[in-house]
C-alpha cells in the first residue's frame, strides 16, 4: 500500500523541528525518471527511537495518505526502513507548519485567513466523502506550500499533513494534552473515532488561525485540560461575531449537533462576503 524507498536512494541534511515522537528532516531523494536521474527535496519525518512501538501506526498513516491525492493533503512518497530507523518520506513543502509560520509574526489579511479555512474545509469533505478520519487536525499540522501576499494578491496555498500516530494508539495523557484539539468524546472512548472528532478540531484549528498562532489554553497542565471539558468551557471568542459562532458550532461539546462539512463551507463564505472581512480587508489597504 506503499512504496518502499531504499536509503541509498536518500539523502538527510538538516533538522528541521519534530512534530509528537517525531523529528523532521530537510532530505534528497535520488530518483530515475524514464532513464533520466534526477535528485528532489523531501521531508524526512524520523519516528523516534523511544516510539518504535507504534512503528505499525506511523506507516498506517503513511499508507492512508498515500492511498488518497488531494491538491490539499500532503503527498507522500512512501517509507524507508533503515537499521533502527522508520522513515517516510513525504513531499517538501516550501514554508513549513502553520502554527511557526503565524508565530513568526507574519501579518496576514482576514481574506487570507479565511482561504487558509476553506482549504482545510476542501480536504475536510474529501476525507468525509471517503468516511476517513484524520485524528490530528491542528495548525501545526498545515503546511504552507504557498505564501500569497497583498500585492500580487495571489492566495495562501495549504497542505494537510499525516495524521502520525492514531489516536487509539495514544496514552490517556498523550490525549489530554491535546486538549483543546481532540474532541472531548475521544477522552471518553478513544477506539471509537467517528467523523465529528475532525470538526471539533477544525473549530480549535480556526480558533488558532485567527489567534496569530496563539497556543490556546497555554500553561493549563493536563488536570486544567481535563477540566476545562468537564466543565464544558469553551475557548475566548474572537471579537468577530460570526466566526465565534462559527468555531462554537464546531466545538458542540455533542457530536451530532456539529455542523457537516459542507455547512462549514457555506458559513465561510459567509464570513468572507461579510462586512466585518471587507472593514477589515479597508483597512489593511488604508494604513
Ligand atoms: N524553517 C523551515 C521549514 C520547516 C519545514 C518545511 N517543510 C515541511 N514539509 C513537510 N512536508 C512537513 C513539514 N513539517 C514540519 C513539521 C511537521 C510535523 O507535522 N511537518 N515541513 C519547510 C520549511
Amino acid at each position: 500500500q506503499f512504496q518502499m524507498i531504499r536509503h541509498e536512494e536518500l539523502e538527510c541534511l538538516e533538522s528541521l523541528g519534530q512534530g509528537s515522537f517525531t523529528r523532521v528532516f530537510l532530505g534528497r531523494k535520488k530518483g530515475l525518471r524514464d532513464g533520466e536521474g534526477y535528485v528532489t527535496n523531501v521531508l524526512l519525518k524520523v519516528l523516534d527511537s523511544n516510539h518504535k512501538n507504534c512503528w505499525e501506526s506511523f506507516f498506517e498513516a503513511a499508507s492512508l495518505m498515500s492511498q488518497i491525492s488531494h491538491k490539499h493533503l500532503i503527498h507522500v512518497y512512501g517509507i524507508s526502513v533503515h537499521q533502527s530507523n522508520n522513515i517516510m518520506v513525504q513531499e517538501f513543502v516550501k514554508f513549513g507548519a502553520l502554527d511557526l509560520y503565524l508565530k513568526r509574526g507574519h501579518s496576514v489579511s482576514v481574506s487570507w485567513k479565511l482561504e487558509v479555512a476553506k482549504q482545510l474545509a476542501c480536504a475536510l469533505i474529501f476525507l468525509e466523502e471517503k468516511n476517513i478520519v484524520h485524528g490530528n487536525i491542528c495548525a501545526k499540522n498545515l503546511l504552507l506550500a504557498r505564501e500569497g501576499d497583498q500585492t500580487s494578491g495571489n492566495s495562501p496555498f495549504i497542505k494537510l499533513s499525516d495524521p502520525g500516530i492514531s489516536l487509539v494508539m495514544l496514552g490517556q495523557d498523550v490525549l489530554m494534552d491535546r486538549i483543546p484539539w481532540v474532541a472531548p468524546e475521544v477522552l471518553e472512548d478513544p477506539e471509537h473515532l467517528e467523523l465529528d472528532v475532525d470538526k471539533w478540531s477544525f473549530g480549535t484549528t480556526l480558533w488558532e488561525i485567527f489567534s496569530g498562532g496563539k497556543v490556546p489554553l497555554q500553561g493549563l497542565d493536563l488536570h486544567q485540560k481535563l477540566q476545562f471539558y468537564k466543565k464544558g468551557h469553551w475557548l475566548p471568542r474572537p471579537d468577530w461575531t460570526e466566526l465565534a459562532d462559527l468555531i462554537c458550532q464546531c466545538m458542540n461539546y455533542q457530536p451530532e449537533l456539529r455542523p457537516s462539512c459542507r455547512t462549514i463551507i457555506r458559513q465561510l463564505n459567509g464570513l468572507i462576503t461579510s462586512d466585518y472581512e471587507i472593514l477589515h480587508a479597508a483597512g489593511t489597504s488604508l494604513n
